[in-house]
């Protein structure tokens, strides 16, 4: 199975994943100065209000917040997205203690985490699956976390992280608006792009936010109690650096909101 180590890590996805050397991979390295400014390109709107949160897991890989997605309450449109896209789940990557752990970079410079929120077009797929293995079947809304001071909403989860600790667990988690993580500004960078995880599908419209939002060390912290391994595993391996470098951007454009 695949992960983030030495023997399974990004650099040997491939052998399992051939589409992991493909044209429209990612995260990739964004650099703003290159960037076409596209006055066509509208605000993203975010309708989470009627948000309907699930539960919280640890997947062997990340800590993902699931929603029911049996309808259209919470959703991204505008932008670069010619529907309405689904809000699935959301989940992070980070890096260990002190370095840096972000997918996307900015002109070389990467962030301590980065949280995505992933969602599907349920106007033109039937499931999230089928969605995902089409080229304009998601929409990831990536979000860069910096670190200062604590962020006031984000407690939330990482006071939830220690019922999540091993892999394959998984606790309720209702009612949480993933509004209360967004930056005050929804400026954005946009480009076509792909999972970065196996299955690595290139599906994904991609929309990163310029702005980052300020989470404390300590918050950053909770996240690196989490482990990759079961409960049943006796080597306990802590989840940390579960996020993927950056690739080949052969030959895309990055588009810029104003
Ligand atoms: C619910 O069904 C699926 C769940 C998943 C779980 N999944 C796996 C990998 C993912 C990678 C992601 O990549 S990221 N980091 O770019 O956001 C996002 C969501 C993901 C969700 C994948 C599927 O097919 C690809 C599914 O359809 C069969
Ligand atoms: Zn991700």
């Amino acid at each position: 199975h695949w992960g983030y180590g030495k023997e399974d890590g990004p650099s040997v996805w491939h052998n399992n994943y051939p589409v992991a050397q493909g044209n429209r991979q990612s995260p990739i390295d964004i650099i703003p100065q290159q960037a076409s400014h596209d006055p066509s390109l509208g605000p993203i709107v975010l309708n989470y209000d009627q948000c309907t949160s699930t539960n919280i897991s640890n997947n062997g890989h990340s800590v993902v917040v699931e929603f029911d997605d049996s309808d259209d309450r919470s959703v991204i449109q505008g932008g670069p997205l010619d529907n309405p896209y689904r809000l699935k789940q959301f989940h992070f990557h980070w890096g260990g203690k002190g370095c840096h752990g972000s997918e996307h970079t900015v002109a070389g410079n990467s962030y301590a985490s980065e949280l995505h929120l992933v969602h599907w077009n349920a106007v033109k797929y039937r499931t999230f699956g089928e969605a995902a293995a089409a080229p304009d079947g998601l929409a990831v809304l990536g979000i860069f976390l910096e670190t200062g001071d604590d962020h006031r909403w984000l407690h939330t989860i990482t006071d939830a992280l220690y019922m999540v600790k091993f892999k394959g667990s998984v606790t309720d988690f209702k009612r949480f608006n993933p509004k209360c993580l967004l930056p005050s500004s929804l400026q954005y960078w946009t480009y076509l792009g792909s999972l970065t995880t196996p299955p690595l599908h290139e599906s994904v419209t991609w929309i990163v936010l310029k702005e980052p939002i300020i989470v404390s060390d300590k918050q950053m912290g909770k996240f690196r109690l989490l482990l990759f391994s079961g409960e049943e595993e006796d080597q306990r391996k802590r989840m940390e650096n579960n996020f993927r470098p950056p690739q080949p951007l052969q030959g895309r454009k990055v588009r810029s909101s104003n």
